[in-house]
């Protein structure tokens, strides 16, 4: 049998705008006032994935959710038609609006936790969706996701979908973005890191001052139960709360694994030394532990240029390759630090820059875009084929995305009911493409 990690991207949504949504996302914040690209945005991540695919990686495309959610605006009580409803919040409450129309589910490295059927006792491939509560706009995201995930992983056989976590501080789960998983062949069992930011039910236990710890143990403790995972394939590590004060909002931001790599900055845990010894212990194969130091590259560095926030993927060679964004280049810093990196005796030879710069200014990087699923190719071949990356899919969603998305999109933007209609239109010919059934809700 065959093991691959395939990745699966986020396809950018018909409304991707920077409205300043992510309190503690330094990019965020930062352009708020900036007008976004849709078009351009969606393209540039269906680039970085083609590129992927054509490496002879397994590469598949999550769809993008249903914005603007019209059921939460009425929920909270705006009324009448579709364009009453957009207007109404317009006029009383923009920041709501702003919050029901992103496109934030491109990042699906926060829709769901993975993990991969040599890891579980039931030998199935688990998923279970964040629940993403720290933030108002991504808390709209995990029925959805559920269903695009079920619709993507359509073979009960295989795949195991369970529900979000309770919706409440104490679980607050952002999925994948504080995950990562170590082993030695993508089949065998691994160690899986479940990387968070405070303790909720332990009011002693260290946490940020500045910015929310977005991910809880007890959220991390409690997909690993549903996952069946053992004690032994499992270690909780907390992020050093001083650097999610510095912008650092998802560990993914600071860290990030592959195999046996596990390449991260010096100020990125607490414990650490402790943590690695324990990952030693649980995991037996040579690890490489690539430790970025703060006088090669400060934290500010590093969440200016995503450094971490990079894809290392192995190659059907099986040689490790760094995909980074474009802004690593840019970096001087950075720029050498990777430069040096490929001299080291490290696994990892090549880095492969991209421009991701749409989707970079809302903080989100190459590895925001992706969830990663170990599969063999059993499980590969009972994915929904049609979610598939490959010269037929990259060329009907440019056509698509030609066809439905604008180039430029502001927040005064959102309050125009127009965006209503072509959003839909737009959805509603992508389940056809992706064969994905009704997902969402104005299908239904
Ligand atoms: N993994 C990367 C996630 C980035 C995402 N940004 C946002 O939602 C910004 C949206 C805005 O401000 O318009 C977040 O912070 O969760």
């Amino acid at each position: 049998m065959k093991h691959f990690e395939a990745n699966f991207d986020g396809l950018v949504g018909p409304t991707h705008n920077y409205a300043g949504l992510s309190f503690g996302n330094v990019a965020s914040l930062s352009n708020a006032a900036l007008a976004s690209n849709p078009k351009a945005a969606a393209k540039q991540g269906l680039q970085k994935a083609k590129a992927l695919a054509d490496m002879g990686m397994v590469q598949g495309m999550l769809a993008p959710q249903e914005r603007p959610d019209l059921y939460t605006l009425r929920r909270i009580g705006f009324s009448g038609s579709d364009a009453n409803v957009i207007q109404q919040a317009a006029k009383e409450a923009p920041m709501l609006l702003n919050a029901c129309c992103s496109a934030s589910s491109m990042w699906t490295a926060n829709a769901a936790t993975v993990s991969p059927s040599a890891d579980t006792r039931d030998g199935k491939l688990h998923f279970t969706p964040a629940n993403l509560v720290d933030k108002l706009h991504r808390s709209i995201e995990p029925l959805t996701t559920g269903r695009i995930l079920t619709a993507t992983f359509n073979d009960p056989h295989y795949f195991h979908h369970h529900s979000h976590l309770p919706e409440h501080n104490s679980f607050g789960d952002e999925g994948a973005a504080n995950h990562t998983r170590l082993c030695k062949e993508y089949g065998h069992a691994g160690v899986e890191l479940f990387v968070y930011g405070q303790e909720a039910t332990n009011p002693s236990a260290p946490k940020p001052q500045k910015y929310p710890a977005r991910q809880t143990l007890e959220a991390s403790m409690a997909v690993a139960r549903l996952h069946q995972l053992e004690e032994d394939n499992c270690v909780f590590i907390q992020q050093n709360p001083d650097v999610i004060d510095q912008g650092v909002f998802h560990n993914d931001v600071i860290a990030v694994g592959n195999q046996n790599v596990l390449f991260y900055h010096e100020q990125a845990f607490l414990n650490t030394q402790h943590k690695i010894d324990e990952i030693k212990r649980k995991l037996d194969t040579d690890l490489y532990f690539i430790e970025v130091p703060t006088a090669k590259v400060s934290i500010n560095d590093a969440v200016k240029s995503y450094l971490f926030n990079t894809q290392i993927i192995t190659l059907p060679s099986g040689e490790m390759v760094i995909v980074a964004p474009t802004d690593c280049q840019e970096n001087p810093a950075v720029f050498a630090y990777l430069n040096e990196l490929l001299t080291l005796n490290t696994p990892i030879k090549q880095v492969l820059y991209f421009d991701v710069k749409q989707s970079m200014q809302n903080g989100g990087g190459p590895a925001c875009l992706r969830l990663r699923v170990a599969m063999n190719d059993m499980e590969v071949a009972a994915v929904n084929q049609h979610t598939l990356m490959n010269e037929g899919l990259f060329g009907r969603l440019n056509t698509w995305v030609d066809k439905h998305y604008r180039d430029r999109l502001t927040t005064q933007d959102l309050a125009d009911p127009q965006l209503i209609i072509e959003s839909r239109t737009a959805l509603d010919e992508l389940t056809q493409i992706m064969k994905l059934g009704s997902v969402y809700q104005f299908q239904r």
